[in-house]
């Protein structure tokens, strides 16, 4: 399995004189061949860090998720997921992926990353709760949200249930050390996945953080990884460095930033993957805005935003640089039945399926950018499944880390959101108890 993205729309062959010559492209991506053979060492040596490198190769860790997995799917009709940023975005986006509705089989996924009382309380009162489960995910343990989430619910589910079976329906993920969440998870003796420690929350998508939902939906955990392995050996193999390499990626970024393109559009033309954008939003924003540096990414849905953004894209300030994904659906939907559109001025849609005009849409959208002159790259699939959404996810992973060795930042961290959650709690301090 390999992604083939299309840099062309990006470059001077296509876009004309003064943009980015192919061969600049090329030499810049080279020059992350060191990092690309430190990354192969760190995966042939199986341990150290990034430790999210060394998940596709990892199965072991999938059993005890599975098992977990199988007692929740067997008990409840809807399953919440506890959990912030990268504790719930990557779920999220694999959630996407499954058929809704699931079916008996499955129970309902509810990812509650946000402390609105409106949503969570309207929620909470259509639930059953003698049938409803609750995943607490939180890497640090100590997230604000995340833990006033989990004291609402437990203390609901207590009362519903009795305290005695809060096991057989609450658990925890999170880091094997102490914290709120791990001492809470302690003290009802929940059932609890590790995770990983070197795995950052934004880099959690493959571990048990996104693959214990996609196992909830019934979908192939493994098939994620090996996804992500195939597109990690050629990334970090000889092919590392070519135009369609993250490594390549990376570098247009980075030489586009410095001719101003300080926005990079994420813009799939596909439902599945309008969580990706949110997913990958967060990705590229935490791991490169610092120091003055990064790009502001911006999540994007075709053809849908064509009717909102597209204007704005086209004939708005020069700073934004595109990647679009679509999804081969020539052929493929409900047809538009010519007797309902007999109309001539219809006569463009009469027996048409609905796949040929999202595929047109996403052709047409992707020629239009780059004849205005919009760095444009494209990236189309033949299919979408967990293998290539596994590949999808290692692509940009790598692509966000390699650009951070070109930025000369560290991708793994996120010094500035500390303060914010300083003075939250200084405000919370001085509010009325009730
Ligand atoms: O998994 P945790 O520790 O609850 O953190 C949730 C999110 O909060 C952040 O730390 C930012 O506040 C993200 O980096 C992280 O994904």
């Amino acid at each position: 399995m390999s992604l083939a993205f299309d840099l062309s729309g990006c470059l001077s062959a296509r876009l004309g004189d003064g943009a980015l010559e192919e061969s600049q492209v090329l030499v810049k991506a080279q020059s992350l061949r060191p990092a690309l053979d430190r990354l192969s060492d760190l995966r042939s040596a199986g341990e150290g860090d990034p430790e999210f490198l060394l998940l596709p190769d990892r199965r072991a860790d999938l059993e005890p998720a599975r098992d977990l997995a199988f007692a929740l799917n067997e008990a409840c009709d809807d399953v919440l997921i506890l959990g912030t940023g990268g504790s719930s975005l990557g779920g999220q986006t694999l959630y996407a992926l499954a058929d809704a509705p699931l079916g008996p089989a499955h129970p309902r996924l509810h990812f509650l990353d946000n402390v609105d009382p409106f949503g969570f309380e309207r929620l909470l009162d259509r639930l059953d709760l003698e049938h409803t489960g609750v995943v607490a995910v939180s890497k640090s343990g100590g997230t604000a949200e995340t833990l006033c989430q989990f004291a609402v619910i437990v203390e609901a589910m207590i009362e519903a249930l009795d305290e005695s079976r809060l096991a057989s329906r609450v658990a925890v993920i999170t880091e094997p050390k102490d914290s709120p969440l791990a001492a809470l998870a302690e003290r009802w003796r929940l059932p609890r996945l590790d995770h990983d420690l070197g795995v950052g929350g934004r880099f959690s998508v493959l571990s048990v953080v996104g693959l214990l939902p996609a196992l909830l939906a019934g979908l192939d955990a493994a098939a994620f990884r090996e996804g992500a392995a195939a597109v990690l050996d050629r990334a970090l193999g000889p092919e590392g460095c070519e135009l369609a390499s993250p490594a390549a990626g990376a570098a247009l970024a980075v030489l586009a930033a410095e001719r101003g393109y300080s926005q990079s559009v994420l813009m799939p033309y596909v439902d599945r993957l309008a969580d990706f954008g949110l997913w990958y939003r967060q990705l590229w924003a935490e791991s490169l805005g610092k120091h003055g540096k990064g790009t502001t990414p911006i999540r994007a849905l075709g053809p849908v935003d064509q009717h909102s953004q597209l204007q704005l894209y086209l004939q708005g300030p020069a700073d934004k640089l595109f990647t679009l994904i679509r999804l081969e659906t020539e052929g493929e939907g409900p047809r538009v039945a010519p007797q309902i559109v007999d109309d001539p001025r219809l006569e463009y849609l009469a027996g048409r399926r609905m796949g040929d005009l999202l595929d047109a849409m996403a052709r047409a959208t992707a020629e239009t950018l780059i004849r205005n002159g919009k760095p444009t790259r494209t990236l189309v699939l033949e299919r979408l499944d967990e293998e290539v959404l596994g590949g999808l996810f290692m692509h940009f992973m790598l692509e966000t880390i390699l650009a951070a060795e070109l930025l000369g930042v560290d991708a793994y961290d996120q010094p500035a959101v500390e303060e914010g959650k300083v003075l939250a709690r200084d405000y919370l301090a001085v509010m009325q108890r009730d």
